[in-house]
């Protein structure tokens, strides 16, 4: 995507590290940060520098091979992809990289291994760069029909940022709103404000602010009633982990909208790649980790200040407890379809495995 005209990617090799877009900056400033060890990418992932689950997976891939310089022992990679994945346990995507690293680079003589790990993490990005692109073009197609069918412009409603921040390029959620809006599609984004991060507000406002694609940022609770009132004509949300059943883990309170679109009948997809599943769990409100972040992303907001400034105030009544969830589960039969690289599904067993056959078998 582009930047006032240059081309970005969220992540890139620069000459002896690796540099990515520093994502807790924006939307107010757009500063890249060089991560140059493995701790630097380990903090990167865990305070949030860098999130969404396929940008995690691509940074904890370069973390293992910035790790590889310091020790390409057997100890070394172990530590290593230790490390990384205790940083946050819900997104699958940390977990598919490093074990797919390292296992090239267990079959890799220790010489060998800084080089062979920074072109696996590059062939994983690579690769991102492409099923998202692909989501996009399927994706589009069913805003296409929309489209069509009413003749006029679609209301998407997002929520969180699924965009391409949060992978390497396109996004997941977002990547069918571009490729539809640049195909002509008449597309307008309601875009949920998220708290308690705002990757919403922030993030996606700030990437369709810079696409030129129509939008308007609601608060969380406005969602249900756009819906009654027919504004809304599909949900399309990314996903952080998704079982083989196709139950939709993603950013606290996408249950809740999908929910909301299920009783007034509002289509509601979830945009993923291959990476993004989880073939290993069936039930996904039983068993998917459910990260519980530091109370003071609720109880404290930042923000700019009219004077140009950043402030951080706090929100929340002094003394009260307060909890922190930072996912929930949505279960398949409240999710109209997936939206993958190979194309569009039912969020089901038999329409996952019908898309990945082999991977399936393989579970
Ligand atoms: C393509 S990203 C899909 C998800 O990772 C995204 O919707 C999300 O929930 C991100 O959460 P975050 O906590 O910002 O990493």
């Amino acid at each position: 995507m582009k930047i006032d005209g240059q081309p970005y990617r969220t992540i890139f090799p620069d000459g002896d590290a690796v540099t990515v877009i520093d994502q807790t900056r924006l939307p107010f400033a757009f500063e890249l940060k060089r991560l140059a060890s493995l701790d630097d990418a380990a903090v990167a992932i865990r305070t949030m520098v860098v999130r969404g689950a396929p940008l995690i997976g691509v940074t904890a891939a370069y973390g293992l091979a910035l790790a590889m310089r310091a020790d390409a022992s057997e100890a070394g990679i172990e530590r290593a992809c230790a490390t990384l994945a205790a940083t946050r346990p819900t997104a699958i995507n940390l977990r598919w990289a490093l074990d797919r690293a390292a296992a090239v680079l267990h079959r890799a003589p220790e010489a060998e291994r800084e080089k062979t790990a920074f072109a696996e993490a590059a062939r994983i990005a690579d690769e991102d760069v492409e099923s998202c692109r692909s989501i996009g073009e399927h994706g589009a197609k069913i805003l296409a029909e929309i489209a069509a069918k009413k003749s006029g412009t679609v209301n998407v409603l997002t929520h969180c940022n699924a965009g391409w921040l949060a992978t390497v390029d396109w996004g997941t959620a977002l990547a069918p709103i571009y490729v539809a809006h640049d195909a002509g599609v008449p597309v307008h984004v309601y875009v949920d404000e998220t708290r308690p991060r705002n990757q919403g507000a922030a993030l996606t406002a700030f990437e369709l602010n810079a696409h030129g694609v129509p939008h308007t940022v609601i608060a969380d609770n406005a969602g249900g009633h756009l819906m009654q009132h027919r504004a809304v004509d599909v949900c399309i949300v990314g996903s952080d982990r998704t079982t083989a059943s196709g139950d939709v883990c993603n950013k606290i309170g996408t249950y809740l909208k999908a929910l909301a679109a299920f009783d007034n009948r509002v289509p509601f997809y979830a945009a993923l790649p291959f990476s993004t599943i989880d073939w290993t769990l069936d039930d996904g409100v039983r068993d998917i980790p459910i990260e519980e972040r530091d109370a003071r992303e609720v109880t404290h907001l930042t923000g700019r200040t009219e004077d140009g400034g950043f402030a951080t105030v706090q929100v929340v009544s002094p003394g009260s407890p307060v909890a922190n969830p930072a996912f929930d589960v949505t279960p398949a039969r409240l999710v109209t379809g997936i939206i993958t690289e190979r194309g569009v599904c039912a969020a089901s067993h038999e329409g996952l495995a019908g898309l990945y056959p082999e991977r399936r078998r393989a579970a």
